[in-house]
């Protein structure tokens, strides 16, 4: 099924399921417009979708087939190049076009730069937003715009939606002014625990979107992703928190962006096809 903005691309190893009939529905949206440091991100989603042929579908420690899953692929966003606000605009009618068709399914984007995210966010409106990110992403405007990838969770905050914040990095003096006045709890690399994750989560308001910058990992573990910071967090810290929230929140969708790469194959893709499949795997247990 085609929707307006999307078209066909490579697709998981498996049979694929019908939107209609889908528990997750894929999108990816390969925009790269505002990235201020390394390019690519705009291979993400086709980068993620072929290391996932590396991988074995059925998940040792969950005991869950991710074959066995009903998932469908709608493909890629077609972007408006250079222009975040068009794509995302783009990007919310297609996450609402899924939700019309099938309003059980669990959209699933596979980025392109932080930007985009605001668009599954804004047409899912839940109540609060979980970002693990090596970047506070609260600023006002980032290089002449307000849309810029460095940007997106104060356009959430905006919303009304309560955001926190965990393997945090970088940032600016103005941005942590804006964290507190705000109230949006953020959690330091270096001072991460999954008890801190906890008392912040479970004090939020359900529903909750997740999103997952890549780069909130180490950066042995992921050098290509647009704007890498070393001191991240490793895999099964991030795992163990997702599981936690999976099973003590209502999730409405989640994300995995930032990755990029010119090459298949690429360890920063291996890593978010991993991650992809735990998290299909631990929403499917
Ligand atoms: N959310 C992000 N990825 N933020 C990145 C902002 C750009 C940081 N570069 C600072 C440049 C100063 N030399
Ligand atoms: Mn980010
Ligand atoms: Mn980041």
């Amino acid at each position: 099924m085609e929707l307006l903005y999307t078209y066909e691309t490579l697709k998981l190893e498996f049979p694929m399921s019908d939107i209609d009939k889908a528990d997750f529905v894929i999108l990816g949206i390969p925009f790269d417009g505002t990235t201020s440091y390394k390019p690519g991100t705009r291979f993400g989603p086709t980068l993620i979708r072929q290391a996932t042929l590396n991988l074995e579908s059925y998940i040792l420690d969950y005991d869950v087939d991710i074959a066995d899953v009903k998932i469908a692929d709608v493909g890629d966003l077609a972007i408006v190049a250079g222009n975040p606000l068009e794509t995302i605009k783009r990007g919310i009618e297609t996450v609402e076009e899924i939700k019309k068709i099938n309003p059980s399914a669990i959209p699933v984007v596979l980025g392109g730069e932080h930007s985009m995210t605001f668009a599954p966010v804004k047409a899912l409106t839940p109540k609060s937003y979980v970002v693990f990110d090596a970047h506070l992403d609260l600023r006002e405007s980032y290089e002449d715009n307000p849309w810029n990838h460095a940007c997106v969770a104060r356009r959430i905050s905006e919303l009304g939606i309560k955001v926190a914040e965990f393997g945090i990095r970088s940032g600016t003096k103005e941005e942590v002014e804006y964290a507190k006045n705000a109230g949006i709890p953020w959690v330091h690399a270096r001072d991460y625990t999954v008890e801190k994750l906890k008392k912040i989560v479970k004090e939020l308001p359900e529903p909750v979107y997740v999103s997952i910058d890549i780069d909130v990992f180490d950066l042995s573990m992921v050098p290509s992703t647009g704007t890498p910071e070393a001191g991240g967090l490793r895999f099964w810290e991030v795992i163990e928190a997702l599981e936690w929230l999976v099973e003590n929140k209502k999730i409405v969708g989640f994300d995995i962006m930032e990755v990029a790469g010119t090459e298949l194959g690429d360890i920063t893709a291996l890593t978010a096809a991993k991650l992809l499949f735990y998290l299909i795997g631990m929403l499917s247990k």
